[in-house]
């Protein structure tokens, strides 16, 4: 910014030269500035407590309506699950830290590193990166999932963030969610199964199956329709659970030194991928075949 500043030259002539007066601005805007900051102090701090597992969890916004209009299969669908774990997949290529991700139906839960700084800790930062991430996803990846079911409407996703100070805790967080997925897959397929084949109405099936222990449930399905719920697939049963792991790659690397002809040479290289997997996280298996997840309780 110029502006004119009067001077006078040699024999009384009158001119102007411009001289910057930036300054000016700077000033007031300072002061305006100073003035209206103080509405920064209504943000309230949310910074995640530290040493702790800071663990998102998102869920699909009235996704029984959603999956209704899309035409979901029942009681799982495939194609969704897919996209789920496309989407989440992206929250954990995309966003740092988070160790472990864990889905089913319309959930999925991110676990982020406990000693983690990303945004320095703060929930609603982490919380709201997660859920635009995993709903843009949602969205930009839909059609290669519902190739033939044009999305309606965008859909959305709600999050909260839950902090875990132990590796006990953690684990039964995860055990909750899916002991969680098995009570309703099991719940769902025996439902499903009673209307689809049985030929019941939903009233019916929901008056079969009120007061049946999950023995009963399994009964229903072995004795009356042949289906051992055991070699259901494990993904409806288990869930999805996402890991980091590390893929060695070899390639053929050429090399030139100067003044030497060129050499193919082979070089082995580490990557990291997200894995899935769709076994049990409640036992112990699962964390001795995969030690690094969790870090020490006592660091
Ligand atoms: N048919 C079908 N429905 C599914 C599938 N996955 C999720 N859903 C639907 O999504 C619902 C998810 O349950 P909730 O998250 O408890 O309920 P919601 O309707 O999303 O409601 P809010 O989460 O409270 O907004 C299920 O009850 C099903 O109706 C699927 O693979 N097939
Ligand atoms: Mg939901
Ligand atoms: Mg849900």
């Amino acid at each position: 910014m110029f502006g004119p500043v009067p001077c006078r030259l040699p024999g009384g002539i009158k001119t102007c030269i411009l001289r910057p007066v930036a300054c000016v601005f700077t000033s007031s805007s300072r002061m305006a500035k100073s003035k209206f900051e103080y509405v920064r102090n209504f943000e309230t701090d949310d910074t995640c407590l530290k040493n702790c597992y800071i663990v998102v969890r998102l869920d699909g916004r009235n996704f029984h309506k959603f999956a209704e209009q899309h035409n979901f299969m029942k009681p799982n669908d495939d194609r969704a699950l897919g996209l789920m774990t496309c989407s989440a997949r992206s929250v954990m290529e995309d966003l740092d830290d988070i160790i472990i991700s864990y889905g089913q139906s319309d959930e999925f839960s991110f676990v982020f590193k406990r000693t983690s700084n990303w945004f320095k800790r703060r929930a609603s930062k982490l919380m709201t990166h997660v859920a635009s991430q995993f709903s843009s996803s949602y969205v930009f990846y839909w059609r290669d999932y519902f190739r033939d079911q044009p999305l309606l409407y965008p859909p959305g996703f709600d999050g909260r963030v839950v902090l875990y100070p132990t590796n006990r805790n953690l684990r039964d967080y995860l055990s909750w969610r899916q002991a969680d997925c098995h009570v309703n897959n099991l719940y769902n397929t025996v439902f499903w199964t009673l209307v689809q084949k049985g030929g019941l109405t939903t009233t019916q099936a929901e008056d079969r199956l009120k007061g049946t222990l999950a023995a009963d449930k399994n009964e229903i399905l072995f004795s009356e329709f042949d289906i051992n719920y055991n070699k259901e697939p494990l993904v409806h049963r288990k869930g999805t659970t996402l890991i980091w792991e590390k893929l060695e790659e070899t390639v053929t690397k050429s090399v030139k030194l100067p003044n030497e002809a060129g050499e193919e040479v082979l070089v082995t290289r580490t990557r990291r991928r997200v894995g899935a997997h769709h076994c049990d996280v409640i036992g112990n298996q699962f964390w001795e075949e995969h030690p690094n997840i969790l870090e020490d309780d006592n660091c």
